[in-house]
């Protein structure tokens, strides 16, 4: 897609501060999946996200999109806890699925990432082999047991993620023996094993050449039938095909949030289509 901001009048930033997108995507789904509330975070003294407020929906692929350390992975990574992992870090706000705050002390976060899974930008498939990668999470979380219902959850993982013809006659083989495309796949097809409701891809094809690229965007695209994609990308021609929505962060700040049709002709905010253009990046 060739991104062309069309003449259009600047609308006022009015409406995504309180969480809603600036124009709603019609065709798109409209039941919340996290709504986040007044969420700050920072890194000892250095604040990295300031007073973000947005509700992604359900079933959509949303993208977060915005010059290098504005925040976006940060952003990504307090929807599964993972900042939990790095000691300075300080998070207020709040972050809510199913009414939820999952910051609150009693959320289980191995529960959590059940319902929150993750995917990389270097794909990092377990050093098992392809049908164990697939298995492994489900067995923890002690969603089948028996081997048949293994295979089967093994084989539709797979199949979901668009690998099973590919790999069906070597389950055994490591993993890693498979290319980087094979290997992104493997980590998607990992994470929706446990059938989880969020599925956070922080610059998923940016190890990846051109046509693991599309597969990976073709595959985001029937994921989003069943799961809610969060993705971070640098590429905006990426966002523009992929995502029905899209939040453009600068300096911390999430300065814009639109149906992503509209972000990129129409875009509220003369930063967004600044960025957007190329005028910074
Ligand atoms: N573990 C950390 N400790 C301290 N500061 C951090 C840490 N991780 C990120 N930061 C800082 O927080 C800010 C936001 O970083 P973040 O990685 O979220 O941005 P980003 O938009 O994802 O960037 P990029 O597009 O380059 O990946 C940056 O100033 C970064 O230096």
């Amino acid at each position: 897609m060739n991104i062309q901001i069309s003449e259009r009048k600047m609308g006022p930033m009015s409406g995504h501060s309180a969480g809603e997108p600036v124009v709603r995507n019609e065709n798109a789904n409209h039941e919340l999946s996290v709504r986040v509330r007044d969420l700050n975070l920072w890194y000892g003294e250095t604040q990295a996200l300031k007073n973000i407020n947005v509700d992604v929906f359900q079933k959509n692929v949303t993208a977060l999109i915005g010059p290098s350390g504005c925040g976006k992975s940060t952003f990504l990574r307090c929807l599964n806890r993972m900042n939990d992992l790095i000691p300075s870090v300080r998070i207020q706000g709040l972050i809510s699925m199913d009414g939820r705050d999952v910051n609150e002390a009693k959320m289980d976060e191995v529960a959590l990432r059940r319902r929150v899974g993750m995917v990389f930008q270097k794909p990092n498939p377990f050093p098992k082999s392809i049908y164990d990668n697939i298995a492994y999470a489900p067995r923890m979380h002690d969603l089948v047991s028996r081997k048949a219902d293994v295979d089967e959850l093994v084989e539709r993982a797979l199949r979901d993620a668009g690998l099973w013809e590919e790999v069906k006659d070597k389950l055994q083989e490591p993993g890693t023996s498979l290319s980087g495309g094979q290997q992104q796949r493997l980590c998607i097809a990992r994470a929706i094993a446990v059938q989880p409701e969020v599925i956070l891809m922080d610059e998923p094809t940016s190890a990846l050449d051109p046509i693991s690229t599309a597969t990976i965007e073709d595959l985001m695209d029937k994921l989003k039938q069943q799961f809610t994609i969060i993705t971070v990308t640098h590429n905006m021609q990426q966002a523009a095909r992929v995502a029905d929505y899209t939040a453009f962060f600068h300096l911390g700040e999430l300065i814009e949030y639109n149906d992503t049709q509209t972000m990129f002709s129409n875009p509220a905010t003369k930063k967004a289509e600044d960025y957007i253009t190329g005028r910074y990046g």
